[in-house]
């Protein structure tokens, strides 16, 4: 850049549910001065307008007609983000089982995909220092230009495990199932499916620490930025 000022980095995080991209992109995010978008919560908030509204969301068409009308605002500061729903606070709302049930027929929907994109892709834009942004299509679709792509996976097993350790009493079984049919879902849908970018990084924590998942990401993001 012309004044000196280092050019805004955007780093996309993908992979399925409880790889560990929520928790990777906050502390590395936090630790490199970069802003942080999840835009799971994003889906899930649209979400729970749907179901807060009466809208059916076994109703493909219902959601389409109606994908327009929330306000859905995210803050983007890695050590405190923010979701708000027509200015309602839905950070614990949101993350619910019946929300969890739902959030893949609605994030299915073209309607909801195009509105949420665009969002996503004005945050980014707007991200001085730069962005992590984690999803599931955000280096394949959302930000086919990033600085860094990275996928991240595990074990069914170890997202299991580390998904019942949060859900107080959750069996492990039921935890691993219920996983495995999100992502079939997410990765099976038309529209911006889950799936790993062609120039992704992959990264497979399942023997990995957060604490080691959290290095590799800042030091390949450093090696980016010092053009290797
Ligand atoms: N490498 C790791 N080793 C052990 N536990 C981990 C690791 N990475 C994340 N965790 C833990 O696993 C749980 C799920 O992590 P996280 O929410 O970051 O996953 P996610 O990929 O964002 O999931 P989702 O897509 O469902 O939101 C959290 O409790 C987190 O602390
Ligand atoms: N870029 C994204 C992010 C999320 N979704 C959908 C699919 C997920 O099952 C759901 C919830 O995400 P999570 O909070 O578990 O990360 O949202 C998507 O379709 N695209």
């Amino acid at each position: 850049m012309e004044n000196g000022a280092a050019k805004p980095v955007i780093v996309a995080i993908d992979g399925p549910s409880g790889t560990g991209k929520s928790s990777t992109s906050k502390a590395v995010a936090a630790q490199l001065g970069l802003s942080y978008l999840d835009t799971g919560a994003q889906y899930r908030a649209i979400t729970w307008w749907m179901v807060t509204n009466g809208i059916d969301t076994a109703d493909p068409s219902a959601i389409a007609a109606a994908a327009a009308k929330p306000e859905i605002l995210s803050g983007t500061d890695p050590e405190n983000p923010t979701i708000t729903v027509d200015g309602v606070d839905v950070a614990g709302p949101i993350r619910e089982q019946d929300v969890t049930a739902k959030v893949s027929a609605v994030s299915a929907v073209p309607e909801v995909r195009a509105r949420i994109t665009e969002l996503q892709r004005a945050i980014a834009a707007s991200a001085v220092t730069g962005i992590v942004v984690e999803g599931r299509d955000i280096g394949t679709t959302v930000l086919p230009d990033a600085d860094l792509k990275i996928f991240l996976t595990a074990s069914p097993e170890a997202r299991a495990a580390r998904r019942s350790g949060e859900l107080k009493g959750a069996d492990l079984h039921t935890t691993r199932e219920a996983l495995i049919r999100r992502d079939a879902a997410d990765s099976s849908r038309k529209t911006s499916p889950l799936a790993k970018a062609g120039d992704a990084v992959e990264v497979d924590t399942t023997e990995l620490t957060l604490q080691q998942v959290v290095e590799c990401v800042v030091t390949l993001v450093e090696e980016k930025r010092a053009g290797k």
